[in-house]
Parts: C-alpha cells; structure tokens; sequence
C-alpha cells in the first residue's frame, strides 16, 4: 500500500443516490480513487446494516490499494467495527447530532482519523478540537444539490480557522469553478459529492479538481516539504 498525504486535496463523498448499487458505488470508487483522493468518505443514510458493513468493507479493502483513508459518516460503531475487522485505514466523520466525539475518539483510538462538522462557527471547531478530531470540516460554502438545507458560511471563517491547526475541509457545492476560491480561502481538504459522482467519466473529473489544485498547492505542502526535507 503507498500512503498519501491524506491531509490536502480531493475529499471524495459517495452518495446512494448517484451511486446506487454495488457495481456502481465499486466502479465510480475506484474511478475517483485513480484520478486522485486524500479521501473517500462512505455516506449512506439507509438503515440496512448489511449493505453498509458489505459496502465499507469492500471500500476499505479498495481504498487500502491506494493508500487511502476510507471515512465512514456518522456511525461510530460500523468504524469500530471494521477496524477490528482489521481495516486499520478507516477513519469517521461526525456531525453536531451524530454523537460524542470524545467518546468515538476513545473507541477508535488515537490514530483513526475523526473528522467534525463545524458549519460555520468556530466554536464547534474549538469543541471539536477539544474532543480529539484529525480535521475541521466547515460548510455549506456554494449552493449544494447534494444537501439543499445545509446552513451556508462564509469563506473568510476558513482563514480564522487555521488558528486551530488542523486541516480544514470545505464543503458544500465545491466544483470545478470554485475549488480555487475555497483554497485560497484556506482550505487544505475539499470536499466534493456532485462534482465528482455527478457525471461521467469521474476519473476524468476528480483529475481536473487536481490540476486547478494544483495551482495553489497551499501551506501544508509547503510545511510538509520543509519538514521531511
Ligand atoms: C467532510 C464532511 N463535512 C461535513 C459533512 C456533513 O456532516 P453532517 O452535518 O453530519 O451531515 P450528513 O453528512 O451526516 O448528512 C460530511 N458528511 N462530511
Ligand atoms: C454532506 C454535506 N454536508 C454539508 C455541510 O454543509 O455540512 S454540504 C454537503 C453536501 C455536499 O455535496 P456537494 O458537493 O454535491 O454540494
Ligand atoms: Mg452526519
């Protein structure tokens, strides 16, 4: 397995709706992952149990062959549970709702990643910091067909959030014609559902977020390169 830097880049969300069965949700997985992922994070909000441990394991076992860290939302036990399994690359995201984390963070152990939603305020973000999270994920930034509802924030919260040193993620309607103005803003971790299952060709579309990213590789890359020499 090569490990990526899972801390900047592409975060990848699948959505039951544009990934509908297996084949697909296999299929448009690993297209991203071959167009280039820090992240893949597992959401399905249905409630068969069997479906979701079969689909995250399968994940898991997939992103593994890219060295890349499979993040199971808002269900804590199904993350302990195929940790245990022995998918040591799975991490969690929690919403405000979806649990303690302090109490996931005790679960999973000190090194899963464990990612909080934060909206738009950075008092969740201090909480969550408080709790043990690896990222801060801020949002909604751009109208989401994904999650119409989400509360919107502003991009200039993603400059003061740096304060907590963590990596921040944003969300919410990122795309091709905004990745950059979210970068600039801060945000180390982008994370996408529409504009990367959305359509056809995924490969093809998770390259092109990287190709923009990559003008503006941004302060984590730059610490880490001075770091490791
Ligand atoms: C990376 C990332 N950021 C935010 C969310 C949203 O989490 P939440 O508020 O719990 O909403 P749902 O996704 O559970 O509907 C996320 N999933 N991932
Ligand atoms: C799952 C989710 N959470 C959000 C938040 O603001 O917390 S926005 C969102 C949906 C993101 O999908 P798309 O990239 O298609 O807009
Ligand atoms: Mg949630």
């Amino acid at each position: 397995m090569n490990h990526h830097d899972w801390t900047r880049g592409v975060y990848a969300i699948t959505d039951a709706e544009l990934l509908p069965d297996d084949a697909r949700l296999f299929a448009g997985s690993e297209s991203a992952l071959r167009g280039g992922l820090a992240l893949l994070q597992y959401r399905d909000k249905s409630t068969d149990d069997g479906k979701r441990w079969r689909q995250a394991g399968a994940l898991a076992a997939l992103c593994r062959d890219y060295g890349v860290p499979l993040i199971v939302n808002d269900d804590t036990a199904l993350a302990l549970r195929l940790r245990r399994a022995g998918h040591d690359n799975v991490g969690l995201h929690l919403g405000q709702g979806d649990g303690e984390l302090a109490v996931s963070r005790q679960q999973l152990g000190p090194h899963a990643i464990i990612g909080a939603t934060c909206h738009g305020r950075l008092d969740l973000a201090e909480r969550a910091v408080r709790e043990g999270a690896s990222y801060l994920a801020f949002g909604r930034f751009f109208a989401s067909s994904t999650k119409p509802g989400a509360p919107p924030a502003a991009l200039s919260l993603l400059a003061e959030a740096a304060v907590f040193g963590l990596p921040r993620v944003a969300i919410g309607g990122i795309g091709r014609d905004n990745i950059l103005l979210a970068r600039r803003a801060g945000a180390e971790l982008l994370a996408c559902v529409h504009a990367v299952f959305g359509g056809e060709d995924i490969e093809a579309r998770v390259k092109e977020l990287n190709r923009r990213l990559a003008q503006e590789p941004g302060p984590i890359a730059a610490t880490h390169s001075l770091s490791t020499g």
